[in-house]
């Protein structure tokens, strides 16, 4: 079934002309030559916005940037779902409460009601939204920002399918239906062709037609799709990847219909300068990665040194984004552009370097109660890898649980590392690799604005100073995730220097053990120690008759 289902989708000659798709940027333009152009916030000055995925990291840092960038723009409809007990109000006054949205507050401390909640669930058809929202968003909405989507990398197919793909198709069809449409932006992954090298802005021909793949999926049960999973995925890491790159072709068909533009950013990390520089609040892509690290647990994974690590600013994301909204709805290209919103090409900085300055950035502000002292390695070698598994994660796992048992509480540690090794696991096709990304388009779109716009919506990434941003990051890892506190680091330096204290205590011990049973077991260790000892006791005899002659 596998093959058949890959098959058709290789074979189907149509999808080969949408690689085509890609047109030259001097003939993608129509209308507004000549006139004054709207600066980006006047553009969105009286507009009403939907956006999906707004409760997620980058949707929020999407709605908080627009409402104080913007400041005219009418109303946000958010799409939220209740979830986890919690009701779809609920969800959403919580998160206008968080610390992301203090700058807008201080702002406009009524913003909120420029937020309008929309109950759905993409999972649902319909995406479950009623029928009168349905007539509300058709009636009003000038512009739609898609985020929403699983970004989990061990998501069963179905439902990554579901959510990435036909979601995403059910919101075209909405957006087809709303009468003032400007333009629909669609958020990608630069990981969705990480089957190849070099990627360009163009949305290259599907592994599979979607509409073939849906039909099939449909009367199979769970276990016959996870078997047949890893030969649809082809030399794709995951589901994840596998369905972005399905939802950009799917989002492409109705480049006749719609205004689109796609954005492709690359490893969503903390925020550069906005709101506050080091803004996070998740444990994915590198973040996880970096606490893991800090607090002393992770200390080997696989990654190459040389590689570029493609990390780029949330802020920057939403900027480009929010400016690519802009640019669609005024220029109103006639294909779909694509827009690698990627940091490699532009200003390089690698995994190796990545590693120096997170580990020198938690030495100098250590997160609370670490494990053990950060002394993270990564390497290449798949061997010292896992020797370094066996020695720094295994070993003092076991030893820890041990202590844990004995002082009559549940042994945890390696729990812990099991969960973190199959993260990791998720993780190291990307740090072990590099691609090229062309982002051509993200120059054009910066050369479009005003100088003014530049600034408000910066994505110029030629000014990251990449030491600063990270030990911004690592900063706002342990003050926005771990929400701990910055006066508590004095105590956090103590904690690890008593760490400190226990391993040259326990190696020493571990020695001197080792030794003992070597000396009691073995003439031949006991004749090189006498050898040694009397050899230092030789030079320290040496060394105190010559000193006394010189004196
Ligand atoms: C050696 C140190 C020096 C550093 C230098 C080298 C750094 C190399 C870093 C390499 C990073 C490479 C990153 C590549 C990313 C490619 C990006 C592609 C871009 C995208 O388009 S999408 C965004 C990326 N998506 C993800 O990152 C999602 C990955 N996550 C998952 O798929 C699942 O969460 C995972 C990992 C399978 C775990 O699933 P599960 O066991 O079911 O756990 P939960 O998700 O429910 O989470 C439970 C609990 O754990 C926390 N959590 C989640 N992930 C991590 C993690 N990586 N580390 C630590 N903790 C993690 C999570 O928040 C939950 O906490 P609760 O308190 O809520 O229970
Ligand atoms: N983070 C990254 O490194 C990168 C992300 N991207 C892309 O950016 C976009 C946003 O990612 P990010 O913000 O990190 O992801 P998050 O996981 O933080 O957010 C996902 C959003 O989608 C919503 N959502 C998920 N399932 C459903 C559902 N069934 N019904 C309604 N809403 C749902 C979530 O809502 P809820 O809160 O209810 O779960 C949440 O608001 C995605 O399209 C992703 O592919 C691209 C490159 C890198």
């Amino acid at each position: 079934m596998s093959t058949e289902l890959s098959e058709a989708g290789n074979l189907d000659g149509s999808l080969e002309q949408a690689a085509d798709g890609q047109t030259g940027l001097t003939d993608i333009c129509s209308g507004t030559a000549g006139s004054r152009m709207a600066s980006v916030a006047e553009y969105y000055a009286g507009k009403n916005v939907l956006i999906t995925g707004a409760t997620g990291f980058m949707g929020k840092v999407l709605v908080e940037k627009l409402l104080r960038s913007c400041p005219e723009v009418k109303a946000l409809y958010i799409l939220v779902r209740p979830k986890a007990g919690q009701s779809m109000q609920q969800r959403v006054s919580d998160m206008m409460k968080c610390k992301l949205f203090d700058r807008v507050r201080e702002d406009n401390p009524d913003f909120h009601q420029k937020i309008i909640p929309i109950s759905s669930e993409l999972m649902q058809p319909g995406l479950a939204i009623s029928p009168e929202d349905v007539e509300k968003l058709t009636a009003c909405i000038n512009i739609v920002f898609h985020c929403a989507a699983t970004i989990r990398f061990d998501e069963p197919l179905k439902h990554a399918l579901q959510l990435n793909v036909i979601a995403t198709q059910q919101l075209l069809g909405l957006a087809q239906q709303m009468h003032h449409l400007e333009a629909f932006i669609h958020i990608s992954t630069a990981y969705a062709n990480c089957n190849r090298k070099y990627i360009d802005e163009v949305i290259y021909p599907p592994p599979v037609e979607p509409k073939k793949l849906i039909e099939s999926l449909e009367w199979m049960d769970d276990g016959i799709v996870r078997d047949i999973t890893p030969r649809l995925i082809g030399n794709r890491p995951n589901t994840y990847t596998y369905t972005k790159a399905l939802a950009e072709y799917v989002v492409q068909q109705e480049q006749d219909k719609l205004n689109i533009g796609i954005i492709r950013p690359s490893i969503v990390g903390a925020s550069w300068q906005e709101p506050f520089p080091g803004w996070i609040d998740n444990f994915n892509g590198p973040s996880g990665v970096f606490i893991a690290a800090g607090k002393g647990i992770l200390r080997t994974m696989r990654a190459n040194n040389d590689a570029v690590a493609d990390l780029i600013p949330v802020d920057v994301v939403i900027n480009l984004t929010l400016a690519a909204g802009w640019y669609t709805a005024v220029h109103r290209p006639k294909t779909a552009l694509v827009y690698n919103c990627t940091t490699g090409g532009i200003n390089p900085f690698h995994w190796g370097e990545i590693e120096h300055h997170v580990m020198s950035s938690f030495k100098r502000n250590p997160l609370e109660q670490a494990f053990r002292r950060p002394n993270a390695n990564i390497t290449s070698n798949y061997l010292i890898n896992q020797y370094w598994i066996l020695v720094s994660h295994k070993f003092p796992a076991l030893i820890y649980d041990l202590f844990l048992r004995l002082s009559g509480q549940k042994p945890q540690m390696m729990r812990i590392f099991n969960r973190l090794h199959k993260a990791i696991s998720l993780l190291e096709y990307f740090s072990s690799q590099d691609w090229e990304w062309n982002s051509e388009n993200m120059s054009m779109l910066m050369s479009q604005l005003t100088s003014e716009d530049r600034k408000t919506f910066n994505f110029d990434v030629r000014q990251l100073n990449w030491p600063e941003y990270i030990e911004n990051y690592c900063i706002g890892t342990k003050k926005y995730v771990l929400n701990e506190d910055m006066s508590d680091i004095p105590a956090a330096r103590q904690h690890l220097r008593k760490l400190r204290n226990i391993r040259y205590t326990f190696n020493t011990l571990l020695v001197v053990f080792i030794w003992r049973v070597f000396i009691a077991r073995s003439q031949m260790a006991r004749n090189i120690w006498y050898f040694v000892v009397s050899l230092c006791f030789k030079f320290l005899s040496y060394f105190r008759a010559s000193s006394t002659l010189t004196n």
